[in-house]
């Protein structure tokens, strides 16, 4: 599984950051228009080309986090088509949710008051009062919901469901994976392709001989194998020793077959020392 972006747009208090709250996760940095305008983005106001630059910077940090493995939800005004087009290009894998409800419900809810200060004349240029959001063309979201008839929650269950977001993991591979080989993939295909979501824990052990592979060289192996399903995510470890297991605490610990522990790790590094991945790299450090 390969980190990816969820952006909602919409109108102020059309539910954005109460949604994106609900979706953040492990591995999930919640990216939100006030908070980066009160930090990174104090110099923005809110012209278009000012959106914009907030927009575009915004856009850039969510690609660096989905580069380094961390799913990011976005959640800001994103009023103009040409805005979202900007954050399609900068952003590899971004969804787009719009987050609707009619002005006037955002309005009534009006939950930090910003409604009635444009209204009295004391913000000029806001968004839904006297700014312009455009609503998006048919097709140009990924999903949109709408929050005026569904609940926080229902709301919640149909981004989760359309897009596939929700990662629920019920099985843990530990491991070093050095590399990861046949006998690996048995046993967590066996979990996957049964449906199952499944997280591998890297451990970071240090470089030696039975060691040849960094942590992150072994992520990208298995990222590589497994990118593609949205199942399986990995993510590096401590290099513990011990693993310390209850008894009766809702978990199943599980042995691997005979069959998969004679697949052995030595022979597969054998094979790989010979490819160009490792030729050279860490023996003679
Ligand atoms: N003029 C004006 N128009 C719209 N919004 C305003 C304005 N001034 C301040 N605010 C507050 O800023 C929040 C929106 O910031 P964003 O970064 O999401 O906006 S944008 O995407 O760059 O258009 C927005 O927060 P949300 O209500 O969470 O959307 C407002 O609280
Ligand atoms: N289906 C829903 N999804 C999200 N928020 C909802 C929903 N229904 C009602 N709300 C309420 O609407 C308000 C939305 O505020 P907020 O999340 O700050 O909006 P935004 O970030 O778009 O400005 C919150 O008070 C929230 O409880």
């Amino acid at each position: 599984m390969t980190a990816e972006t969820t952006w909602l747009f919409g109108l102020p208090c059309s539910g954005k950051s109460t949604l994106a709250e609900g979706l953040v996760g492990p591995d999930t940095v919640h990216l939100d228009g006030d908070y980066l305008r009160e930090t990174l983005n104090t110099d923005l106001g809110f012209s278009k080309e000012d959106r914009t630059e907030n927009l575009r910077r915004a856009a850039g940090v969510a690609q660096a986090l989905n580069e380094q493995g961390f799913d990011v939800i976005a959640s800001f005004i994103t009023p103009y088509r040409s805005q979202r087009e900007l954050i399609y290009e900068k952003v590899d894998d971004v969804s787009f949710v719009h987050v609707q409800a009619p002005v006037e419900v955002c309005e009534e809810r009006d939950v930090k008051g910003m409604y009635q200060q444009a209204r009295d004349g004391e913000i000029e240029g806001f968004t839904g009062v006297d700014d312009p959001f455009e609503e998006p063309e048919p097709g140009e979201a990924d999903l949109e919901v709408r929050t005026a008839t569904h609940s926080e929650e229902e709301t919640l269950k149909k981004i989760n469901t359309e897009l596939d977001i929700k990662f629920d993991p019920s099985h843990l591979f530990v491991g070093r994976w050095q590399p990861l080989h046949d006998g690996h993939r048995t046993i967590i295909d066996s979990a996957a392709d049964n449906g199952k979501d499944v997280v591998i824990g890297i451990r970071d052990t240090e470089l030696s001989e039975k060691n040849p592979l960094t942590a992150k060289e072994r992520k990208e192996l298995i990222d590589e194998v497994y990118g593609d399903h949205p199942n399986v995510e990995s993510t590096i470890i401590p290099d513990v020793d011990t693993v310390a297991i209850g008894r009766d605490v809702g978990y199943t610990v599980v042995s691997v077959p005979e069959e998969v522990a004679q697949i052995s790790g030595t022979d597969t590094r054998a094979e790989y020392e010979k490819s160009e991945l490792l030729a050279g790299q860490h023996f003679g450090d």
